[in-house]
Parts: structure tokens; C-alpha cells; sequence
């Protein structure tokens, strides 16, 4: 697996070893003396981590040692970095959160907004991880529904942390039906089903607005994470699109209380006040992109989908799991989709007379060996109203790894055992393929 001679790094202060790691490869490194930090977790000396289908950067702020075994397909240091200004930026929320606790107030509501690689996932999860370092509970919400940092890809969910992020999984192969990494509490997920919100942005929007509706209600309750405050990473769309997905995040998070956001954002680049009377000001920050910062092509995205779905299921090497086999009828489960943009096989009936599908119309999809391969996801809901099933969370998900077209039975994996609870089954453009 390893070259039994690891290679040895120096690193002066704020000076950070950038590497990358094949996802066929295993890389292992040792922090042997000093400080670092992964995107804001800390290392702990001498503990090995491991790495594989992974871009990182070990960022020290007074000096380390590292030894590193294995080939990685990209290593150097970097002794430019934009590192004192996320610290700084933490500060600057962090003193946002003491006066929130003096007032009895809120925390800072941020959302971290760019194109696709600048390194938006990554700052979320140094702010989120300098916070957890100084006892705060902040929520993350993730917007991305192309990569599923918190459950799968195609969902929008929200997670209250309370732990550290692990090191080596990131936010972990962590899923709706288990606490994720970092939290010891069950991420709330919603499923939008495509990778991008340009797939549907009527649905995409309305899950949105519910998931807000739900954190906002949950920090009305939990004092500590009110206190906290929320990081939101979104999607890289910074198109007409996305600038409106944008604005209705900021309203729907409560961000800032400024119906004009969007055109302050992009003209101004600065502090602004809110125009209504006790709206709070509206800041708005420049980060510079680090230039540690990988393209991740269209490949390494699906390779990482794969991983995170093989994940849910099977865990990570640290943690492993074994999913359950579970043989199940076509009747006994109602598989949903919804909207045009999913229009497909010509099995699905519409429910409502309508033969033109409207973007956030459910249609009811007729099992058989389309399904096979897909994950479909387990919605909580008890009965099918349309417009209650739609905002309704998960439970989990499945994967249907075979089809008995002549027996009207599939075989599903799922993270536990017996029969699956809930019968109401989102199917979405995923599709995995176990290796
Ligand atoms: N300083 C760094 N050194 C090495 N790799 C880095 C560094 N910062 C980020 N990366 C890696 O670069 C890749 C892109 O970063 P990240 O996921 O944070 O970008 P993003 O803006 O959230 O992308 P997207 O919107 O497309 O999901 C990731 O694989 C991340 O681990």
C-alpha cells in the first residue's frame, strides 16, 4: 500500500503542504512535530491519517514536521496563502457571537457564494471548525446539491455541529439515518434529486425555503447554536440563476433583511445598511480564492459521488458497515419523482389528469428494471399529498442492486435491517453501480 520510507516535510510558519491523492492510492501522513491544521481541524501529533481520492492542504501557523508515506500525485509547499484572512474573518464572527450572546441576540447568518473551485466547501468547513474549536455549535447548511458534503448528492440538508470535523472523512460518510461527523445530532435532509439547481429551480427553491423555515424554527429552540450561527455553502452558480437562488437563500436564511442584496453584492462588494428601519447592515466580504484550490473535472466529481454513496452504505475503512439485503415486492413501496425535468419513461403516470408535468408535480413511477442501480430516497412522509410529500425530510436511502422483472420483486441494500419502514421512494438521476 505505502513505500516503507515516508518522505519528510519542513514547514515554516503559515506555510501549507498541498496534496493530492489518487483515489486508487492511499497516502498516509504524521504531524511529528508542531502544530497544523486540515481546513481547520487540527492534527494530533503523532496519529496517523489516511488519505485517498483527496485534495488537502495541511496549513501550520508556527512550523511543523511531517512525514508522509505513499505517492501522491501532487505535493509542495506553498508559503502564500489567504489564511490570515479566514482567521481574521473568524474573529470578525466570532466577536458577532459574543455580542449575540451579550444581547441575547442572534449569531452571524454567512453564506459563502462563488463559482464552482474557488473553495467555498472548504472555508465552510475552517469557519465551521474554528467555531467548533471555541466551543460554538454552528449549523452548517449545505446548498450544494451536486456533492452531498453532509448525506448524498441531490439533497439540501442542514446539520447542527457539535464535534470536530473528522480529519480524514471531511464531513463523513455520514447519512440521514446516523448522526454525521461533527454532529451528534441527525442532519435534516431534503431531496432535490439533480445535480444542479438549474435541473429545477421551482422545486429547488421550495426546498429551500422549507429547509430554511426548519432551521430557523430549530435555532428558535437551541439557544447555543442561535448563538452560533450558520454557515451556508451554496453551489457554484453565478449565472442569472444563480444570482436568484442566491437572493432567495439570503431572504429565506434571513441573512440580511435587504430586498436589493443581490445588485449590492455584485456592484458594491461592501458594507452596506439595510434600507428598512432596524434591518441589520449587510456585509459584504471579498475572500481571496487560495491558490491551493484544485479544478475538480466532471470524472474526479462522479468518482467522488461514488465514494460518498459507496460510503453510505459500506462506511470508510475507519468505521466500516455491512448493509442489509432486503428482497421486496413492487407493491409494497410507491416510487415518486417529480417535474418535467425527470419526464421519462413512459411507465410513469401522472397523478392528477394533467398530461403536461409541471416542474414540482409529483409522478408516480412504476417499478422495473429502470430502477436498477439507482438510489432512491426514503421519504418520511405517511401518506401522498402532494404538496405535503414534497417538503417532507428523509429517512434514509436505498439501492437497488437487482431486479426480478418476472417475479415483480428487487433486491435493495439499506443501512438497516427488516423492512424498510416508510413506502413513499424518491427515485433521482442517481445511479451507482456497486464495485
Ligand atoms: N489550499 C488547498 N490546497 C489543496 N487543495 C485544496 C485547497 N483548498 C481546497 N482544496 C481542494 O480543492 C478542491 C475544490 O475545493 P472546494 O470543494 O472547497 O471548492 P468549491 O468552491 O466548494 O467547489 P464546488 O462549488 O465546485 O463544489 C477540493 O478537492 C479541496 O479539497
Amino acid at each position: 500500500m505505502t513505500q516503507s520510507e515516508p518522505k519528510e516535510w519542513l514547514l515554516d510558519e503559515e506555510n501549507e503542504l498541498r496534496i493530492e491523492v489518487e483515489f486508487d492510492v492511499k497516502v498516509k501522513l504524521r504531524l511529528v512535530t508542531g502544530t497544523a491544521e486540515v481546513f481547520g481541524t487540527e492534527l494530533g501529533q503523532n496519529v496517523d491519517y489516511e488519505f485517498s481520492g483527496r485534495k488537502i492542504a495541511v496549513f501550520t501557523w508556527h512550523g511543523c514536521k511531517i512525514l508522509v508515506w505513499g505517492t501522491c500525485s501532487v505535493e509542495y509547499i506553498a508559503n502564500e496563502t489567504p489564511m490570515t484572512s479566514y482567521i481574521n474573518m473568524h474573529l470578525a464572527l466570532e466577536q458577532r457571537r459574543v455580542l449575540a450572546t451579550q444581547n441575547n441576540g442572534q449569531g452571524p447568518r454567512v453564506m459563502i457564494v462563488g463559482p464552482n473551485d474557488v473553495g467555498k466547501t472548504s472555508l465552510s468547513k475552517m469557519l465551521l471548525s474554528y467555531a467548533l474549536r471555541q466551543n460554538r455549535q454552528p449549523t452548517y447548511v449545505d446548498l450544494d446539491c451536486s456533492e452531498g458534503s453532509i448525506t448524498m448528492p441531490g439533497c439540501l440538508t442542514a446539520t447542527p455541529l457539535t464535534e470536530m470535523i473528522d480529519v480524514e472523512e471531511g464531513f463523513g460518510s455520514s447519512a440521514t439515518s446516523a448522526p454525521t461527523a461533527g454532529s451528534a445530532v441527525m442532519p435534516l435532509a431534503y431531496y432535490y434529486g439533480f445535480p444542479s439547481p438549474k435541473d429545477n429551480v421551482k422545486l429547488y427553491t421550495l426546498l429551500l425555503n422549507r429547509l430554511a423555515h426548519s432551521v430557523n424554527r430549530r435555532l428558535e429552540e437551541d439557544e447555543a447554536a442561535r448563538k452560533s450561527g450558520i454557515i451556508i455553502d451554496t453551489n457554484g452558480l453565478i449565472d442569472a440563476t444563480g444570482y436568484e437562488i442566491i437572493a432567495n437563500c439570503i431572504k429565506a436564511f434571513s441573512v440580511l433583511g435587504h430586498e436589493r442584496l443581490y445588485s449590492d453584492m455584485t456592484r458594491l462588494h461592501q458594507k452596506k445598511a439595510g434600507a428598512a428601519p432596524g434591518a441589520p447592515g449587510v456585509a459584504v466580504i471579498k475572500l481571496a480564492k487560495s491558490g491551493g484550490v484544485v479544478e475538480r473535472d466532471n470524472a474526479f466529481r462522479r468518482h467522488t459521488q461514488n465514494q460518498k454513496i459507496r460510503e453510505y452504505f459500506y462506511g470508510t475503512s475507519k468505521s466500516e458497515l455491512a448493509p442489509y439485503s432486503t428482497n421486496i415486492g413492487y407493491h409494497e413501496v410507491e416510487i415518486l419523482r417529480v417535474g418535467e425535468g425527470t419526464l421519462a419513461p413512459s411507465s410513469a403516470l401522472p397523478i392528477g389528469e394533467d398530461r403536461k408535468v409541471s416542474e414540482t408535480q409529483v409522478v408516480k413511477v412504476e417499478p422495473g428494471e429502470h430502477l436498477l442501480h439507482s438510489v432512491l430516497a426514503v421519504s418520511n412522509a405517511d401518506r401522498m399529498v402532494e404538496s405535503e410529500i414534497l417538503e417532507t425530510n428523509l429517512a434514509g436511502f436505498v439501492y437497488i442492486s437487482e431486479i426480478h422483472e418476472s417475479r415483480k420483486k428487487m433486491i435493495l441494500l439499506s443501512p438497516c435491517p427488516g423492512k424498510i419502514p416508510k413506502k413513499y421512494w424518491w427515485l433521482g438521476s442517481l445511479k451507482w453501480a456497486e464495485d
